[in-house]
C-alpha cells in the first residue's frame, strides 16, 4: 500500500483543490482583469508544466540551488493585464523538482498568485512574506521545518507543505482565508493553533505522530485526513458538524464510539485499525448519509458473516471495503438478522412441512382441507399477558359443543397452577427439538428464550370430537399458521391502554422488566400489521377489560356459529301455530335446528347428531363455512338463503326444494351405501322422521377419495356404530326400519371426509381450564383413533395433506 495523502483530499487535479472562484478571490484593484483572465490561467500552466520537462529548463536551474531569473522567467506563466496602464503581469510559476534551496528572488515577484515549488530542497520560504497576493502554496517535498513562517498574505487558500520537516504547528489565526491545509508527512505531535481557521474544510495530518485529536473544535471542516498516525481512540471530533469525509486508517482505533453526531458523514476509512466487533457499528448506526465504510484489515473481518452483518447494521451504505454493496446483499442482510415476519413464518412453514413429507404420509382425515368446508379453528392472537389464553378456555368452556382448546408444547417450564396436557404439553427442549424433524408440528415459535408449538395432533385430537379447534398464539404463529391449509379465524385481542397492560403484566410477577419491554413494544407490531394487512384479522376486540373482551369475543363467535340468527329462528318457529317440531313431539325447549345442541331423544335429535345425516352435514358445513375466512356480502346472503331453506324444509314448514331433494335422494338411502356413487351426498327415507334417523350421508373424501377404493369398515372398528345405534333407541344390531344391516353401519366413506369421525352422539364437553366441566348429556369416551387415520394407517387410505 502505498502511503500516501489520500487523492479526495488534496489531488492537484481534484476539484477540492480549486475551491470554486479561489483565484478570481484576488484582489481586485490591482488585479482587475485577474477574474476575467482565471481561464487563461490554467492554459498558462499547463504550458509551463509541459516547457519545465523539458531537460533545457532543469539544467539551467540546477545551478547550486539558487533560483535565477532566468529560471522564473522560463516556468513563470502570464494571466493576463494587469493595473491601469496595461502592465503584463505574471501570477502563476511552477518549479516543480529544480533542486532549488534558495528562492529569495522570488521576493521581487510580489503578483504571484500560484506558486508550486515541490521536489526542491527549500528551508527557508520567507519570500512569501512578499507575495500579498499569494492564494495557493505548495511547497511539499521540501525540507521547510518553520511553519509558515512568512507574513500571511491575505487570500491565502491552499497550503501544501506535506513531506517536510515540520514539528510543531503555530497560531494561524492570521490565516483567516486558509480553506485547506495538507500537513501529511511532517512530525507533528499534536493538532493546535487552528482554532481561528473558521474556513478551513479541509484538513490532512497524514503520517504524523499524532495520538490524540484535538484542536479542531468548532472548525467547519468537511474533510479531514488522519492516516497513520497514532491515534487509539476517536475524540475531539464531536462538534466537527460539517464533517463528510473523515480518513483515520492506518491507526490502533479499536472502537467507533466518538462518531455518533457526525450526522453528515458520508464516507469512514478506518482501514487496518484495530476494531474487532461488528458491534462497533452501532456507534455510527445513526448515521443516515453515511454510504462508504472501509474496515479492510481489522480484525472483525474474521468475525462470521461479517460483510452481511455490517450491512444488516448500516444499511445505508454502498460501498464496503471498498467493494460496492449490492441488493442482493441488503436483502440477504435483512432476512438474516430481522426477518420480516412473512419470511419467518415462510422458513417455520417450509421447515415443517419438509420435515412432515418425509414421513410416512398419514391421512388426517378429520381436517383434510376441502375448498368448500375448511376445517374450522379459531386463533386468538395478541402480545404475550393480553388475556387470550384465559379467553380461550373460558370460549371452549362456554361452547363445549363447538369447541376445543388445541393445546401447544412448550419448553417453558409450567406456571403455578399449570396443568400439562391442558395449559401446554411441557416438554424439554431436547424432545421439542426432537419433535421437529419427526414432522409433528405445524408450526414453531421461539419467544423468550422458549420453544413453542402446535402440533398436527393436538389439532387432530379435537377434530376427532367433532368439535372447531381453539388455539391461541404470537402474531408469528398467525403468519406461520396462514401458509398452511388450515384456514382458520384470527381475532386480535389488542391492549389499547398500554398502561393498564404493563401494569397487568407486572402483577401477574411472572415477567422481568426486559420481558415486559418486550411485549409492550410488539402491541405496536399487531397494530401495524392490522393496519398494513386490511383483513388478516377477521375481528378485533380491545382486551383492556377482560370481561368487556370476552363478551364482544363470545358474541364475533355467536354470529360466526349463526346462533343469533338460529335463536331468532327457533323462536319464529316455537311461536308459530303450525310449528311441526312440536306437532312432531319435540319437547318446546329443544333446539331442533342445532344438532350439535340437541342431547338424546326423539327422533330428530339422533338424526341430527348422526353425520350420515343430511342436518348435521348441513349444520356441520354451516360452521365450516362460517369459521372459514370471510365472504362476500352475495356469497354470504346465498348461503344464508339456503340455510334457511333447508331448516324450513328439515321442520317441515316449507316443503321447498331442499325437501324435494330430501325425498328423491331418500328412494337411494340404503342401496347408496353399497354403490359408489360419489356424487350422490343425501339419502333419506321420505316416509317419517325416522326415516331420517336411518339415512345416510355418503361424502366422498375431500382429499380426493373418488380415485382411492375405499373398503367399507366393520362398525366395530369405527367404535361409535353401537352408541349412534343406542341413541336412537334401538338396539345395537337391529337394522331399523327401511335399511338393511350394513346400512345401520355408517357409510365408511363418510368417515373419510373432513371431520366425519365425528363421535355421532354429543362428544364430552371439554372441561376448559380448571373449571368443572358441566355435565355431558350423553357422556362416553372418546373414541379411540381411527387405525386409518393414526400412524401407519391403510396404506391404501396413505396420502398427503394439501398444502
Ligand atoms: N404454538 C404457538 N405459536 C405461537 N405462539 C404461541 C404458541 N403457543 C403459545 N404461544 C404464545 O407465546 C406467548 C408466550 O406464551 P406463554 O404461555 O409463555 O405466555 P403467558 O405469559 O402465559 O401469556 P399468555 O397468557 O398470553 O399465554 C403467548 O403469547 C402465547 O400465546
Amino acid at each position: 500500500m502505498t502511503e500516501t495523502t489520500s487523492p479526495q483530499f488534496f489531488s492537484s487535479s481534484s476539484p477540492s483543490c480549486y475551491p470554486p472562484g479561489s483565484l478570481t478571490d484576488a484582489p481586485s484593484a490591482e488585479n482587475p482583469s485577474c477574474g476575467e483572465t482565471h481561464d487563461n490561467t490554467r492554459m498558462e500552466v499547463k504550458q509551463v508544466t509541459l516547457y519545465r520537462r523539458s531537460g533545457e529548463v532543469k539544467l539551467h536551474s540546477k545551478k547550486d540551488g539558487v533560483l535565477t531569473a532566468q529560471v522564473v522567467s522560463s516556468s513563470i506563466s502570464q494571466l493576463g493585464l494587469f493595473g491601469t496602464g496595461l502592465q503584463r503581469s505574471y501570477h502563476s510559476l511552477s518549479l516543480p523538482s529544480h533542486n532549488l534551496s534558495d528562492i529569495s528572488i522570488l521576493c521581487n515577484y510580489v503578483y504571484l498568485q500560484k506558486l508550486e515549488l515541490p521536489h526542491n530542497k527549500i528551508k527557508d520560504l520567507s519570500c512569501v512574506s512578499h507575495m500579498p497576493y499569494l492564494v495557493i502554496l505548495d511547497a511539499s517535498h521540501n525540507e521547510i521545518s518553520n511553519f509558515f513562517e512568512f507574513q500571511p498574505p491575505k487570500n491565502l487558500k491552499e497550503v501544501n507543505f506535506s513531506h517536510n520537516r515540520m514539528t510543531k504547528m503555530k497560531d494561524l489565526s492570521a490565516y483567516l482565508s486558509l480553506n485547506t491545509l495538507n500537513l501529511d508527512h511532517n512530525n507533528f505531535r499534536e493538532i493546535s493553533g487552528l482554532e481561528q481557521c473558521c474556513k478551513l474544510t479541509h484538513l490532512s495530518l497524514a503520517h504524523n505522530k499524532i495520538s490524540r485529536i484535538s484542536g479542531l473544535d468548532s472548525l467547519p471542516v468537511t474533510h479531514l485526513c488522519l492516516r497513520g498516525n497514532q491515534l487509539e481512540m476517536i475524540e475531539g471530533l464531536e462538534n466537527l458538524k460539517s464533517l463528510q469525509v473523515l480518513d483515520l486508517s492506518l491507526n490502533r482505533i479499536s472502537s467507533l464510539s466518538g462518531l455518533q453526531n457526525l450526522h453528515l458523514l458520508g464516507s469512514i476509512d478506518l482501514e487496518k485499525n484495530l476494531i474487532s466487533e461488528i458491534q462497533e457499528c452501532k456507534h455510527i448506526h445513526n448515521l443516515l448519509l453515511l454510504r462508504d465504510l472501509n474496515l479492510l484489515r481489522n480484525p472483525v473481518q474474521e468475525q462470521p458473516d461479517y460483510r452481511l452483518a455490517v450491512i444488516f447494521l448500516l444499511q445505508h451504505l454502498t460501498m464496503l471495503d471498498q467493494k460496492k454493496v449490492t441488493a442482493e446483499e441488503k436483502v440477504s442482510s435483512v432476512n438474516k438478522y430481522d426477518p420480516p415476519l412473512d419470511v419467518v413464518a415462510a422458513r417455520d412453514h417450509m421447515t415443517h412441512l419438509v420435515y412432515q413429507l418425509m414421513q410416512p404420509q398419514v391421512l388426517y382425515d378429520s381436517t383434510l382441507p376441502s375448498p368448500d368446508s375448511p376445517y374450522p379453528m379459531l386463533v386468538l392472537t395478541g402480545p404475550q399477558g393480553c388475556g387470550k389464553r384465559e379467553l380461550a378456555h373460558r370460549l371452549c368452556q362456554e361452547f363445549s359443543e363447538y369447541f376445543a382448546h388445541g393445546t401447544c408444547h412448550t419448553t417453558r417450564a409450567a406456571y403455578f397452577g399449570e396443568e400439562n396436557g391442558l395449559d401446554y404439553h411441557f416438554v424439554s427442549e431436547e424432545d421439542f427439538q426432537n419433535m421437529i424433524p419427526m414432522g409433528k408440528f405445524i408450526q414453531t415459535l421461539q419467544y423468550g428464550g422458549h420453544s413453542y408449538g402446535l402440533t398436527r395432533d393436538a389439532i387432530e385430537e379435537v377434530a376427532r370430537e367433532g368439535l372447531a379447534c381453539c388455539v391461541h398464539m404470537e402474531l408469528e404463529g398467525v403468519f406461520s399458521l396462514k401458509n398452511s391449509y388450515f384456514e382458520p379465524r384470527y381475532i386480535l385481542l389488542i391492549p389499547i391502554q398500554v398502561e393498564k397492560y404493563t401494569d397487568h403484566l407486572k402483577k401477574r410477577g411472572l415477567y422481568s422488566q426486559a420481558q415486559i419491554d418486550a411485549a409492550v413494544s410488539r402491541i405496536e407490531l399487531y397494530a401495524n400489521t392490522n393496519k398494513q394487512r386490511p383483513g388478516f384479522f377477521d375481528n378485533i376486540i380491545p382486551c383492556d377489560d377482560r370481561e368487556e373482551a370476552y363478551q364482544m369475543l363470545r358474541q364475533a363467535v355467536k354470529g360466526y356459529l349463526l346462533l343469533e340468527e338460529q335463536e331468532e329462528g327457533e323462536d319464529n318457529i316455537r311461536a308459530s301455530p303450525d310449528n311441526t317440531s312440536t306437532a312432531s313431539g319435540h319437547e318446546p325447549e329443544e333446539k331442533p335446528l342445532s344438532p350439535l345442541l340437541r342431547s338424546g331423544s326423539g327422533s330428530l335429535s339422533v338424526t341430527a347428531l348422526d353425520p350420515s345425516d343430511p342436518s348435521y352435514r348441513s349444520y356441520f358445513t354451516k360452521i365450516q363455512a362460517e369459521l372459514s375466512p370471510q365472504k362476500c356480502p352475495a356469497e354470504l346472503a346465498s348461503i344464508r338463503r339456503r340455510e334457511r331453506l333447508v331448516r324450513e324444509a328439515i321442520v317441515g314448514k316449507s316443503p321447498g326444494v331442499y325437501s324435494q331433494l330430501f325425498k328423491s335422494s331418500a328412494q337411494t338411502a340404503s342401496s347408496s351405501l353399497h354403490n359408489k356413487d360419489t356424487g350422490t351426498h343425501f339419502h333419506e327415507d321420505s316416509s317419517s322422521d325416522d326415516s331420517r334417523a336411518s339415512s345416510a350421508l355418503s361424502v366422498p373424501s375431500s382429499a380426493g377419495a373418488s380415485s382411492v377404493f375405499v373398503e367399507p369398515l366393520d362398525a366395530s372398528v369405527l367404535g361409535h356404530t353401537k352408541e349412534t345405534v343406542k341413541a336412537s333407541g334401538q338396539p345395537p344390531d337391529t337394522p331399523r326400519p327401511g335399511t338393511d344391516q350394513a346400512a345401520a353401519v355408517v357409510s365408511p366413506t363418510s368417515d373419510r371426509r373432513p371431520g366425519s369421525n365425528v363421535k355421532p352422539i354429543l362428544p364430552p364437553i371439554p372441561t376448559g381450564r380448571k373449571t368443572p366441566a358441566a355435565p355431558s348429556p350423553a357422556p362416553s369416551p372418546r373414541p379411540s383413533p381411527n387405525p386409518a387415520v393414526g400412524e401407519g394407517g391403510d396404506a391404501d387410505m396413505e396420502g398427503k395433506p394439501d398444502i
